[in-house]
């Protein structure tokens, strides 16, 4: 099932010492073999994991500012930087300690003197695990024809950026997308044409989402469903008009489309501190009516539900 993880060079270890020749020792171990990047202090560090993700962290015992055990606390608070494995740098830390640093999320310990060998056969050890943990959780959220995440993962993300919207009074914007006369394409072209249809609706959509927290969901058969965080309205309705100007401008013939081209609709609604949604699912339910407007007002067409 999984890739064989031989390459290591794209992967990221970030090293948070107070001790500038450990620091020097590590980063001199490892960098032939990854990016790695040092900090002395862990409030830094923080910031630069949150926003880099690396692959593996590194971590001192005693650290100018935060300790080792709180910087780790901080990183679990957060379900994203949670899941990157943290791996402690000790001197001869007693028993009671070393409970602390599994009950803050560790998964291993390396002592002090390092030995060159270990150091690095321990570290190539859990990056090759990451990336084996990071390909399964892709392949059980992604779906194998589109390669657009699947409904899961949408259920659950489009709770977290509500929540997230309503929090910080950001705007959220959901898009619901629908092929045209799909069933009528199926019947003409075939099931297998008919799947590199859904294939080139997610290009469409992949081709004009570019911020990393947007993402494009399969819904069901062909409906799919995009995410915008902190995206107002207007500006969603201009990106789905791309979309399905981008899809249709690939003029793949359908012969019973009055279009002569297969062509998709979409229905956008947008969360903002003043409109009024009950939940998640009646934003969901507000884009899903605008599609439903979009595909009974003429379709190849996008409606919004926040005129
Ligand atoms: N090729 C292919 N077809 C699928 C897949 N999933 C669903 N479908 C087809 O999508 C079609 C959807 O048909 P309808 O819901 O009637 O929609 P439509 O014909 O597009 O009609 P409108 O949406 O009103 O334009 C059905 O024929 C399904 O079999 C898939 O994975 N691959």
């Amino acid at each position: 099932m999984f890739e064989e993880v031989t390459e290591l060079n794209d992967c990221t270890v970030v090293i948070i010492e107070d001790s500038p020749l450990t620091q020097k020792v590590l980063t001199a171990c490892l960098d032939d073999m990854c990016t790695v990047v040092a900090f002395e202090g862990a409030e830094k560090a923080i910031d630069y994991i949150k926003l880099a993700l690396p692959d593996l962290i590194l971590m001192g015992w005693m650290l100018d500012g935060l300790t080792g055990i709180d910087a780790c606390k901080e990183l679990q608070k957060d379900p994203i930087t949670a899941q990157i494995p943290v791996v402690f740098v000790t001197s001869n830390i007693k028993e009671n300690q070393q409970e602390m640093c599994w009950d803050v999320g560790a998964v291993d310990f390396i002592s002090k003197p390092i030995v060159a060998r270990t150091l690095v056969n321990r570290v190539k050890t859990h990056l090759k695990y990451k990336k084996q943990a990071d390909q399964l959780r892709e392949y059980s959220y992604v779906d194998g024809l589109t390669k657009a995440f699947n409904r899961r993962l949408f259920e659950s993300d489009l709770e977290k950026h509500y929540r997230g919207a309503k929090r910080a009074e950001h705007a959220l914007s959901v898009i619901m997308l629908d092929v045209d006369y799909f069933k009528l394409y199926n019947d003409e072209y075939g099931h297998l044409m008919g799947d590199d249809v859904l294939k080139h609706v997610v290009k469409s959509v992949k081709s004009h989402i570019r911020r990393p927290m947007d993402a494009v969901y399969r819904y069901g058969g062909e409906e799919f469903v995009i995410l915008l965080p902190s995206t107002p309205y207007d500006s969603a309705i201009k990106i789905t008009e791309r979309i399905i100007k981008h899809f249709f401008d690939a003029k793949i013939e359908h012969k019973h489309s009055p279009f002569n081209y297969a062509s998709i609709s979409a229905g956008v609604a947008t969360y903002n501190a003043q409109s009024h949604h009950e939940s998640a699912a009646s934003l969901v339910q507000q884009a899903d009516d605008a599609l439903y407007e979009a595909k009974h007002g003429g379709k190849n067409k996008v409606c919004g539900a926040n005129r």
